[in-house]
């Protein structure tokens, strides 16, 4: 039976016994071969599926260690910017732990279902006359002023938490994969997988560790342009930052593994989107399509050696932002009550 993260992982993570262990069972995801992007790859690949964590995203791995420690500081209120998914795991957590939320998101660039789960799990939530950028700045000051612990990922226990999916992909295949693609937005994920990686090869669990493939969004690609993006704008509106709060420590990832960050355009990151649910089932938010896109990228520009055994990660579930697929589906057939009519519909005649 999975134990939760915190005691999964315990002698790994800055817990102790007087440490409450606030869980929603969160980590132990899915690795599931991709066989249709190993194919056109010529790779072996495989997709972390962290939509399947307690409220749908990989943000639940470094909340549950974020408002534990918070619960063990005494803390009784909890505060974040988010783009989404970090507010819907805050919101989540923060009622297990009986602490109260409140979350500042950008305005209108939230998908609806990170709404209704910072909603429904009674977060105090406020929309943001600005970017998520704005968003980090105001809480960041707010949590200076006020009696609210910050659980964005500039909190060094989200990273803790994080870095434990790194863990799960070496214990899952018995090695570090040669390449891990992942998408970068406030870039605390890039930088967590790389710790843990590292930590798991420098306690000699694995014999080395993976070259850190990074994809922003092309209209929100601060780190690949080497400068902020005021406006960022892009459809995958989980990454649509323009000022990462771990650029440093995501370049470091990338220079220290020996690997790259990239962007990806949106047209990419749709296709990619469509590919990976049509041909590996598996049901992904549009930013989370962004190591998938540029999985393909590096493969088709010859960045990608073949015979790489590559891991994905994909961020967060698809139910989160469903507009992107009911877009691009054909439009629904109504039939009468008549099976002939249906059939015919169905191409079974
Ligand atoms: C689905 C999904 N995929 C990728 C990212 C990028 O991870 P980071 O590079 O660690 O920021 C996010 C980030 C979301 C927030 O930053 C937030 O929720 O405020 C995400 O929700």
């Amino acid at each position: 039976l999975w134990p939760g993260l915190i005691d999964a992982f315990r002698d790994r993570l800055p817990v102790s016994d007087r440490t409450p262990v606030i869980t929603l069972f969160e980590g132990g995801t899915p690795l599931v071969p991709a066989a249709e992007l190993s194919r056109r790859t010529g790779c072996e690949v495989y997709l972390k599926v962290e939509g399947a964590n307690p409220t749908g995203s990989f943000k639940d791995r470094g909340m549950t260690m974020a408002i534990s420690k918070a619960a063990e500081e005494g803390a009784r209120a909890v505060i974040c910017a988010s783009t989404g998914n970090t507010s819907a795991s805050a919101a989540a957590y923060a009622v297990r732990a009986g602490m109260t939320c409140a979350v500042l998101v950008p305005q209108g660039k939230i998908a609806l279902g990170k709404m209704a789960q910072a909603l429904v799990h009674g977060a105090k939530l406020l929309q943001v006359d600005g970017n998520f950028d704005d968003c980090l700045e105001l809480a960041r000051k707010l949590a200076v002023d006020y009696p609210v612990a910050l659980v964005n990922s500039v909190n060094p226990y989200r990273i803790e938490g994080q870095k434990t999916a790194a863990f799960e992909v070496c214990d899952r295949l018995g090695r570090a994969p040669d390449v891990h693609c992942i998408p970068v937005g406030n870039a605390g994920n890039i930088t967590a997988y790389w710790k843990g990686y590292r930590e798991y090869a420098s306690d000699c669990v694995v014999a080395g560790t993976p070259r850190m493939f990074g994809f922003q969004a092309a209209g929100a690609a601060p780190i690949v342009n080497g400068a902020p993006v005021l406006a960022p704008m892009t459809i995958a509106t989980a990454i649509r930052i323009g000022n990462p709060a771990s650029w440093a420590l995501a370049e470091a990832a990338r220079d220290e593994s020996g690997g790259l960050i990239d962007s990806v355009t949106d047209k990419q990151i749709l296709e990619a989107y469509r590919l990976v649910a049509r041909s590996e089932a598996v049901f992904v938010e549009p930013a989370s399509a962004a190591s998938i896109a540029g999985l393909l990228k590096t493969a088709a520009d010859g960045r990608l050696p073949t015979g790489s055994t590559v891991v994905c990660t994909v961020t967060g579930n698809g139910l989160k932002d469903p507009e992107w697929a009911i877009a691009g589906a054909p439009k629904p057939i109504t039939v009468p009550v008549d099976s002939h009519a249906a059939a015919a519909q169905l191409g079974l005649v």
